[in-house]
């Protein structure tokens, strides 16, 4: 695959605030990578340090190879895309959309009302801005709705238009900022799947920054996690799910947060002659009479589909259990044992990087 854009140990500090530290990233041709993170780690940030928003305090910034490091916005043609849609309220859905082209293929004189009249040349380029809005508008199911207003349009309608509108450029590349946090959940759902479809249909590079591990691992090709201003794994879903690096990336991915022994002599979860904390996610532990550890029931919750035990070992470590069967549920103050399969245990060094468990 080629590399499209790239940070090179770019370091980005506002003052005293080091908000991205030496981050190496590479968003390769036709991929779609997830910027995973919580608030306030720097991945609205990084994505600016690529559109070419912010200059980097050290590093650098390379699109197709090239240093653009020190190119402006406008020359590195990076489609970026905010929470906000901000659309031009006074314009339609169609002069929305053709705007960049407008001010890309025609001279501020040009762009006067009427001169289409008088000019061949204004008539027949604004014939192919009319092509090229209504290919795009096709694409992303507009083509009804282009005399409207944007305050005539529902938010996943306004959001099409803004992708619209970034697309008709033609970008280097698609970044894309939190654009589903503003949605209620069956737009969300919709949403994900309609920039999903733009990904495959037009093949540019995307990347998407959220905060919800359920986006990221949902539309990813591959993730990057980031926490408090660096990289600390990048791979695919799968692989930040199931083989979290660390301690922290454990801890941060997973719809219920991972359960973690720490070490202790064999027996429990702990295979002999390991000193490793081991991880072990709530939905992989199960009840069981012969389980090796045994814990006393602190709370019970129902929550539909689901019901979540919150437990407490006999060395005093805390413990959450997700129940999904229609196994008898054991009440508050009862002793039971679990058991997990060896297979989705994680282990982890004193340093909280992941370590192989001994077999
Ligand atoms: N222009 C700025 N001046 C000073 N500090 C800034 C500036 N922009 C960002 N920061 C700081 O840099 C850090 C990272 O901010 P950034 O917006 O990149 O995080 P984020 O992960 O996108 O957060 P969120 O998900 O809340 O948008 C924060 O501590 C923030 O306060």
């Amino acid at each position: 695959m080629t590399a499209r854009l790239s940070l090179d140990g770019v370091t980005k500090r506002f003052g005293t605030t080091e908000a991205v530290r030496n981050v190496s990233l590479t968003l390769h041709d036709g991929e779609f990578m997830a910027l995973l993170g919580a608030s306030g780690c720097g991945k609205s940030t990084t994505l600016r340090l690529l559109a070419g928003l912010e200059a980097p305090s050290a590093g650098r910034v390379l699109l197709n190879g090239r240093d653009v490091t020190r190119d402006s916005a406008a020359a590195r043609n990076i489609a970026l895309m905010f929470q906000s849609y901000a659309l031009y309220p006074h314009l339609t859905v169609f002069q929305n959309i053709a705007l960049p082209l407008r001010m890309r293929g025609l001279s501020a004189v040009q762009r006067l009302p009427g001169t289409a009249l008088v000019s061949p040349v204004v008539r027949k380029r604004q014939a192919q801005i009319k092509a090229q809005v209504s290919q795009v508008a096709e694409m992303l199911r507009l083509g009804d709705l282009l005399a409207r207003k944007p305050g005539q349009l529902s938010g996943g309608q306004q959001q099409r238009v803004a992708l619209a509108r970034a697309l008709v450029r033609e970008p280097s590349a698609f970044l894309l900022d939190e654009p589903l946090s503003n949605l209620d959940t069956q737009l969300r759902a919709d949403t994900r799947d309609e920039i999903r479809a733009l990904h495959r249909r037009t093949g540019y590079p995307f990347l998407l920054v959220t905060h919800d591990q359920s986006d990221a691992l949902s539309m990813a090709d591959r993730i990057a996690v980031m926490i408090a201003g660096e990289i600390v794994q990048v791979g695919s879903p799968k692989e930040i799910f199931h083989r979290p690096q660390s301690i922290a990336v454990a801890e941060f991915i997973g719809h219920h947060r991972i359960n973690l022994l720490p070490p202790g002599p064999a027996g429990r979860l702990h295979p002999a002659g390991t000193r490793l904390w081991i991880g072990i996610r709530p939905e992989d532990l199960r009840l069981s009479p012969e389980g090796a550890l045994a814990a006393t029931v602190e709370s019970r919750a129902f929550h539909g589909e689901e019901t979540i035990l919150k437990l407490r070992d006999d060395a005093g470590t805390a413990l959450r259990i997700v129940l999904r069967g229609g196994e008898t549920l054991p009440n508050p103050g009862d002793t039971v044992r679990l058991a997990a399969n060896p297979a989705a245990l994680h282990g982890f060094g004193a340093d909280g990087r992941r370590e192989d468990i001994p077999a």
